[in-house]
């Protein structure tokens, strides 16, 4: 766990705990052993602590026992033998708190400093809090602490983290200094007995606004604020109280289960397993050499973007060079805003560009690997390219489609090669936003699973496999959402009391501003089309379709010009077209009671308990009937498409681990309820495995086995 290397003088204590050399209780008992060991030896004249391949990724989330962190922390920093870090790769929460108790610190070019601790619910509580802002200043602490955010080695040293960046090998550049240094007074270098620069009121301030913006509804970002600025005006020892009594707050709220469950989720959800057995430790995919993708919008440029990003080279092809110039303008414009914000440099963005190849037709396609279609959403014309790529591609190329909601089996019906057919639901920004919906259809074979995963890893995404139906899983628990957002405006709800909720539950923005800012037409012609898929024709006074409750509260304002925030006006009123800033209007309110009226709808008050509700609970109750049905393999694959295609707030781990803390009794119960008011809504039906999972108080870790149990009966 750690080895104990003496060598001339130095003992070199490095931490061999794979993957990440996180602070197991081994690891710090054995970090305690060599402290001592080197302590007591009289030929070791100085320390050096460093990790095999990477420093230290922080505490192991899992184990909490002694001795903790802190003690070893003051153990390193009381040492009477100076004791230098020698950090490459990651020094991270503990890690971080280690190194800073160091006496010295010196760094590779390439590593990472940062406490991430607030991201899973808690504080750098083994003296992190007092430490820091006594080496770097308050500003900076107060700034670096909440954030969770990782720096590299020039702003660590720019900060005085660290006392030298180095090229080479950072662990023999260690010892090399603590050889030299052996002897020398350390009065000056133990950081807790440091003054802390700039304490001053107007930075907690400012840092509270912006960990509330950046960190909405959590509370260790705030308590981390409060306890560095308090530590600042006190003695250290007097500050580890503060820090001490604070952690208990946290570690108490209940945001550190769902937080560390988020942590684990993400990491869990790639790991695929299909219904026929099949899973990622026992198929493997094959890699993409090179790709195409048909489309040059806003999607097939995002996807085009995130392949070259990840350095496989892409064809971008449109049937017309108009629209592919236009799309490769757009590709080279957003790349140099990268260079000029200096994200990448200009030869780095040559050399992806060096990458990219375009083509009018497919009939060049003869030698790719994969192809992904990203056209618009119209099943005829996806069906027609996917006979035409069929037809061209060789045999062993992968077709895939991008659609938010579109039957995968049906598209796959065009080809000879259902086997390699799978849907890929990419989300906007597609080179930006983490999550990929892998969807599998009916014939689409393990291979073709295991590399869509291995893809979606490669170019930086968490991608997530689940079953095909309308909406796939992530869309058609947002459609559940959508609809009752309607219906409470139709209740008697304003859009600003529905958003308020929404957004005071976590999410960034509420349903209706989101609404406006994708268009209102969007949904109207979503609606429409549905309509006529169903043979029924819409009439202002339509309320039902096929037997389900719909709204047409959109399609009016609509009528009206109110597309959303593009025209000026939506469901709020933006004071001209493109406006950002949403003004609640009285004209807006008038469409909705003239609304209400030309359908008999009385309105009435709805309270607050009962528009979360109506909010939040159908869209659980599917996320249920998803894994009844084997869409999704476990609830953890939900709860991440939630966390990084919703924007669902983290510290509540997502709609599935959310209903679990509620109580899963409580969510049936309530379902129950509004199942009885709501006939004409399916969405308020009970799933069974809820149902199941209630009365048998089954834990979360357990509910894949009933739901297993119950799709065998
Ligand atoms: C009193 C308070 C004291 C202190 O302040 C508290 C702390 O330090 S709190 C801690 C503060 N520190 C953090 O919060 C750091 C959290 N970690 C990270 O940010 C990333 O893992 C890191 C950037 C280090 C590497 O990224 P990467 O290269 O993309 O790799 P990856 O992310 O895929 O992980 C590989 C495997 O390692 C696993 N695992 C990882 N970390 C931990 C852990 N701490 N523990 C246990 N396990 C951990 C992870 O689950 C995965 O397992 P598997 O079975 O293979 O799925």
């Amino acid at each position: 766990m750690v080895d104990y290397i003496a060598r001339d003088g130095v003992a070199l204590l490095q931490v061999n705990n794979p993957p990440v050399n996180a602070l197991s209780h081994h690891v710090r008992v054995a970090i305690e052993e060599g402290l001592k060991k080197a302590g007591q030896d009289p030929r070791i004249k100085s320390i050096v602590i460093s990790g095999k391949g990477s420093f230290i990724a922080g505490a192991d989330i899992k184990d909490v026992s002694k001795p903790t962190i802190l003690e070893l922390c003051d153990l390193i920093e009381s040492s009477g033998k100076p004791v230098v870090a020698a950090i490459k790769g990651f020094a991270l929460g503990g890690g971080h708190e280690i190194a800073i108790s160091c006496h010295y610190r010196i760094a590779h070019e390439k590593s990472k400093f940062g406490f991430p601790e607030v991201d899973i619910g808690i504080l750098p509580a083994a003296g992190g809090t007092q430490r820091f802002p006594r080496l770097v200043g308050l500003e900076a602490a107060l700034d670096l602490i909440p954030s969770g955010r990782h720096i590299g080695a020039a702003q660590a040293f720019k900060l005085g983290i660290v006392d030298k960046v180095v090229r080479g090998d950072a662990v023999e550049e260690a010892v090399k200094f603590a050889k030299s240094i052996a002897g020398e007074p350390l009065v000056d270098r133990r950081t807790s007995q440091r003054p802390v620069m700039g304490a001053e009121n107007a930075f907690l301030a400012a840092a509270v606004k912006l960990a509330m913006k950046k960190k909405k509804g959590m509370i260790a970002p705030i308590v981390c604020l409060s306890v560095s600025f308090m530590g600042s005006l006190l003695p250290f020892e007097q500050g580890i109280q503060v820090e001490a009594a604070e952690a208990v707050v946290v570690f108490t709220s209940g945001q550190m289960g769902a937080l560390q469950y988020a942590f684990f989720a993400q990491r869990a959800a790639p790991k695929w397993l299909l219904p026929c057995g099949a899973s990622f430790k026992t198929v493997k995919g094959r890699p993409i050499r090179n790709a195409a993708v048909i489309g040059a919008g806003t999607m097939g440029t995002g996807i085009t973007m995130a392949m070259l990003n990840a350095g496989i080279p892409v064809t971008l092809v449109e049937q017309d060079r108009k629209f592919l110039d236009k799309g490769v303008s757009l590709l080279k414009l957003l790349y140099a805003g990268s260079v000029s914000l200096r994200k990448i440099t200009q030869d780095q963005c040559d050399a992806i560009l060096s990458k990219l190849n375009t083509a009018v037709g497919y009939k060049s396609l003869t030698n790719v690997d994969l192809v992904i279609e990203a056209v618009y959403e119209n099943m005829a014309l996806k069906k027609q390219i996917f006979a035409e790529l069929d037809r061209i591609c060789p045999p062993e190329t992968f077709l895939w489609t991008n659609t938010s909601a579109l039957d995968i089996d049906e598209i796959a019906s065009a080809t000879r090669r259902p086997d390699k057919v799978l849907g890929t639901h990419f989300f906007v920004p597609a080179y930006h936003m983490k999550l990929l919906e892998n969807v599998r259809g009916k014939l689409t074979s393990a291979e073709t699973v295991a590399s869509a995963q291995m893809f979606g890893t490669r170019i930086g995404k968490i991608p997530v496999v689940v079953g095909n139906c309308h909406g796939f899983v992530g869309n058609r628990m947002l459609h559940k959402y959508v609809y009752e957002a309607d219906f409470l405006i139709e209740e008697g709800c304003w859009p600003e009391d529905v958003d308020m909720v929404a957004e005071n539950f976590g999410l960034p923005l509420g349903p209706f501003k989101v609404r406006d800012l994708s268009g209102l037409d969007i949904r109207v012609r979503g609606l429409l089309e549905q309509a006529k898929a169903a043979g029924i024709e819409i009439n202002p006074a339509t309320r039902f379709l096929n037997g389900e409750r719909i709204s047409l509260l959109s399609k009016s304002l609509v009528d009206k010009g109110h597309c959303g925030r593009k025209t000026g006006r939506g469901f709020y009123n933006y004071g001209k077209p493109g406006g950002k800033i949403p003004l609640n209007d009285r004209f807006i309110k008038d469409v909705i009671v003239e609304y209400c009226a030309e359908r008999g709808i009385e309105r009435r008050k709805v309270a607050y308990q009962e528009i979360e509700e109506r909010l939040f609970l159908p869209l659980i109750n599917e996320g249920f009937k998803i894994l009844e049905e084997g869409i999704a393999s476990k609830p953890e694959d939900i709860d991440t498409i939630w966390l990084l295609g919703y924007a669902w707030p983290r510290h509540t781990g997502g709609p599935m681990y959310y209903a679990n803390m509620v109580g899963l009794d409580k969510i049936y119960n309530r379902i129950c309820h509004y199942n009885e008011l709501h006939k004409h809504s399916a969405h308020w039906q009970p799933s069974l495995l809820l149902k199941k999972l209630a009365a048998s108080k089954t834990p979360m870790k357990d509910w894949m086995e009933v739901a297993q149990a119950s799709s065998k009966l």
